[in-house]
């Protein structure tokens, strides 16, 4: 088996001596495939992705990362005004030197990439001016125009709309199957992850891991449980092929209500 592109060995991390955030978590990230966290909130996901670009050091236990990694923030925010293009140049930064003008190749890389995401068009406007989704898609493109090997995105999907969540999903698959890249991503939608991830990193708390094949763990039974909540694992068909996801089933007081209500009048 090749070199994994990621893996830790019993890693342990705290904040706060002896309150473990993380404890004797073990995987791997193959290269070149799609891997995802999942967990309810406060179990340690965005911890994880920051011991993985280096911004946190482990408490204990090993990690190693073979290959150079770009960083997708959750928001992202900038005090200068620059433009959707700037930012895009900024991915690279390491090619243009400190005191150089980017080229005219580097210019093309940046468009190239912002096209990528739908975002071409946007290339002279100001980048806080755009709706949080918008900025979302030209960071993408920002990791993109870096040329990394790995890139690491926390809840790339969390500002978008349902075409943008389905686009940001497809490129990245496309950058896995094209571009050979490695992907890990955190997520709240255990779909999304069904629909994009090789392997899966389901995180409970108080040392509860469990690694493996996306298919394979993500079900019913091991959703139910993560998220003391139901789901259902259903397969539907659409433009003649069959498709399998995940759904919630949401039952807040209000559904409840209208269904009782509907029950009296049908008396
Ligand atoms: N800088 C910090 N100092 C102290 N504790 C922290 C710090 N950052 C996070 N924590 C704690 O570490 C735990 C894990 O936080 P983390 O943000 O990694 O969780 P998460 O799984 O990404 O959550 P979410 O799904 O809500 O984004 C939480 O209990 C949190 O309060």
């Amino acid at each position: 088996m090749s070199e994994p592109a990621i893996s830790l060995s019993d890693l342990g991390y705290f904040y706060v001596p002896d309150r473990w955030v993380l404890r004797h978590c073990d995987m791997r990230v193959a290269r070149g495939s799609v891997f995802t966290l999942l967990g309810p909130n406060g179990r340690g996901k965005t911890t994880l992705l920051h011991l993985l670009i280096g911004a946190l050091k482990p408490c204990e236990g090993g990690l190693a990362v073979n290959g150079r990694i770009a960083f997708v923030p959750q928001l992202f925010e900038t005090a200068f005004d620059y433009t959707v293009l700037d930012m895009a140049l900024m991915g690279r930064a390491r090619k243009i030197g400190l005191f150089s003008q980017p080229s005219r190749v580097d210019e093309e890389a940046a468009l190239a990439a912002l096209d990528r995401f739908g975002m071409a068009d946007y290339a002279g406007r100001l980048f806080g001016e755009l709706s949080g989704g918008q900025r979302q898609l030209v960071i993408f493109a920002r990791a993109l125009v870096a040329e990394a090997d790995i890139l690491v995105l926390d809840e790339p999907t969390s500002a978008l709309d349902l075409e943008n969540q389905s686009l940001v999903l497809e490129r990245i698959f496309a950058l896995t199957r094209d571009h050979g890249l490695t992907i890990v991503m955190t997520t709240h939608h255990p779909h999304h992850a069904l629909a994009v991830a090789d392997d899966a990193l389901l995180m409970g708390g108080q040392g509860y891991y469990l690694f493996g094949r996306a298919r394979e763990i993500l079900t019913e039974d091991n959703l139910c449980s993560l998220y003391r909540a139901p789901l259902k694992r259903i397969v539907f068909e659409h433009e003649g092929s069959e498709i399998e996801t995940i759904t919630p089933i949401l039952m807040p007081a209000r559904t409840a209500r209208l269904h009782s209500d509907e029950t009296v009048e049908a008396d």
